[in-house]
């Protein structure tokens, strides 16, 4: 075989480049039946296992059946849409995802999962080896395609066994093969630099960086997501998108300063985007972290543990009130096991990164190992990059773990030096005889771990006054204060606060859970708070010592206390109209409306 050159080379990485899945623009130029021939003998000059070569084409040019196929691929596309939260559904509207009646030519790319009989090699060991080498065979078409100049778009809105029962009974698919592939080809009247999905903002593409794991998965060049994230909060710049928002609010058609925190909220939004107006911050998507607490076993909650993993069924059954507040304001509910304990079976909407199952009794030593509280804040992170890469554009952080009130307010007293007896609340609604022992709990687990606010100054007997001392146990050694007092779906939101913001995406905080887990961010990176924005006010006294100290204010006061991201989630829609505002309200000029300091005076 002749050697490749330095040519075929850079031709390939452009024809790879120049690929797109094709769904607008088919033209009814006829296809050269020579082309198409060579584009399937590329397809055919594919890899497969044991060279089974499981694959088969059929070529469908009769219009009558396309349109059958086409109306099949409609009913998925209602129901698909019939599933997605509102501002998913708006975006899907205005896709198109198959153009089957469009193109001319259909190839259907078929798997015979027994061709070769029993012993073919490596597919023996891995049956779904034959569906993945057809797979590549489809790959081979797209790109002998490209170079053709012919358009491709892979429909996969068919129930498989729909559409092979259709094919079998109009033009003979024996049954026992799997389709793999609808292809829809022909000539296009362009090729779009990037993906339609991207340009249309339904996904983003993820780094590369992201996909490649050196040695140890995880490890990336330059490290892991965590120190990925540090770094990137490290030189977040708002400057310029916050100048440029100060800077059209005076201009806009309403009386200087009448927005108040809305305006305040469009500005931090405009300083994310680094450009004003942003992007109204839709779809929004609320993140539940679980996990379970050790020190449950002192009795902090009357709750049992089991709760937690309940709720995340009631969750992802659709039945809790995030699910509730999540469909109110268009929003997509994912819960991340980082600890539950308890095995999850798989569910749609459920992200399994069990660190570990549930964490250990912070009375008795170390809730988690720092090993475990960074792995839980990485994961965190993972997240975050996973739903902006998804094509969210706001997140909001939401928390389920019984007993999780108490690892929150032990956060927040190690971080905002505040006595144990002033941060402990009530949590689910605890008697008064439970309020104290959760204090001493406290107490006792922030002493065991040199973390214990110093006591009042002489002269200042009151034990319950905020102490004035600085924490500097847990501020200097954040991810420490963490593994010792804290939890695995707290340390999951402190990742997704970091993950959010070197994303530049902006975070809604919810209640104490969140507030505590913020602490801890904003502690390994001070400068992530500008993509935070606080939901609401929990009735929890730990969240306001929280707010406080992280200098947010939060938008809604509605005297809540149940945690699950449900706050944060009624605050979306504000954060949606800041955002509103600045793209849509007139100007001065534009409107022709006078301006304050251009109207006559009165009586002149
Ligand atoms: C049915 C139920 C639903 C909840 N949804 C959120 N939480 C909230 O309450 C728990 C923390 O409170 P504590 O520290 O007092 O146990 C967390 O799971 C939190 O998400 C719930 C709690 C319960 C019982
Ligand atoms: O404010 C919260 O987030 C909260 C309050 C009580 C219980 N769980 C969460």
């Amino acid at each position: 075989m002749s050697a490749l050159g330095p040519d075929d080379r850079e031709a390939l990485y452009r024809v790879l480049a120049a690929r797109r899945d094709v769904r607008t623009g088919f033209t009814d130029e006829p296809v050269d039946d020579a082309a198409l021939r060579r584009v399937l003998a590329a397809a055919h000059t594919a890899p497969s296992v044991g060279f089974s070569q499981p694959w088969d084409f059929l070529v469908l040019r009769d219009a009558g059946l396309r349109a059958e196929l086409a109306d099949l691929a409609a009913a998925q596309r209602t129901a698909f849409a019939a599933s997605l939260p509102a501002a998913r559904a708006r975006a899907f509207a205005g896709l198109k995802v198959e153009a089957i009646r469009e193109a001319p030519l259909g190839v259907v790319v078929t798997c015979d999962p027994t061709r070769g009989g029993r012993h073919v090699l490596g597919r023996a060991t891995q049956p779904r080896m034959a569906a993945h080498s057809v797979a590549g065979a489809v790959q081979n078409l797209w790109l002998a395609a490209r170079a053709e100049g012919l358009g491709v778009g892979w429909v996969s809105f068919f129930r498989e066994r729909e559409m092979a029962a259709l094919l079998g009974e109009r033009v003979g698919l024996p049954q026992h093969l799997e389709i793999v592939a609808y292809l829809c080809v022909g000539h296009v009247t362009a090729f779009a630099d990037a993906p339609e999905l991207e340009s249309a903002g339904w996904a983003r593409r993820r780094p590369l960086e992201w996909a490649v794991h050196e040695g140890t998965w995880g490890t990336h060049v330059g490290g892991d997501a965590l120190d990925d994230a540090l770094a990137a909060c490290a030189s977040l710049d708002v400057a310029a998108g916050e100048a440029a928002a100060r800077e059209r609010l005076t201009r806009m058609t309403v009386p200087p300063g009448a927005l108040g925190q809305v305006a305040e909220v469009g500005v931090q939004l405009s300083g994310l985007a680094g450009d004003c107006p942003p992007p109204v911050p839709e779809p929004a998507v609320v993140a539940v972290f679980a996990g379970d607490h050790g020190v449950h076993a002192q009795g902090v909650t009357p709750w049992p543990q089991e709760v937690t993993h309940q709720m995340v069924a009631n969750f992802l059954a659709g039945g809790a009130a995030v699910n509730a507040f999540a469909t109110q304001v268009g929003a997509e509910v994912v819960v991340v096991d980082v600890g539950v304990a308890a095995s999850l079976d798989p569910a749609p909407g459920l992200l399994p990164r069990k660190i570990r199952p549930g964490t250990a009794d912070m009375t008795m030593g170390p809730a988690m190992t720092l090993a475990e509280a960074r792995a839980a804040v990485v994961a965190g992170v993972e997240v975050a990059r996973d739903l902006v890469a998804a094509g969210n554009r706001l997140l909001v952080t939401g928390d389920m773990g019984i007993a999780n009130t108490t690892a929150s307010a032990a956060l927040v007293s190690a971080f905002t030096g505040t006595s144990p007896e002033v941060v402990t609340g009530r949590g689910t609604g605890i008697d008064d005889a439970t309020l104290a022992r959760k204090a001493a709990v406290i107490r006792t687990a922030l002493s065991r771990h040199g973390l214990l606010p110093s006591p009042p100054r002489e002269g200042n007997p009151d034990a319950t006054r905020a102490l004035e001392s600085s924490p500097h146990a847990a501020a200097d050694d954040p991810l420490g204060a963490l593994a010792a007092v804290g939890g695995l779906e707290i340390a999951g939101i402190a990742g997704l606060l970091l993950g959010g913001a070197a994303l530049r995406t902006p975070v809604v905080v919810d209640g104490v859970v969140a507030g505590a887990a913020a602490l801890v961010a904003a502690a390994l990176a001070p400068n992530a708070s500008q993509a935070w924005i606080a939901g609401h006010r929990s009735v929890e006294p730990a969240h306001t010592l929280a707010l406080a100290h992280l200098g947010l204010e939060p938008l809604l006061d509605l005297g809540m206390r149940v945690g699950e991201g449900t706050g944060a989630l009624l605050a979306a829609p504000l954060v949606a109209a800041a955002a509103r505002a600045l793209a849509e309200v007139a100007t001065f000029d534009s409107a022709g409306v006078a301006d304050k300091n251009t109207t006559p005076e009165a009586g002149s």
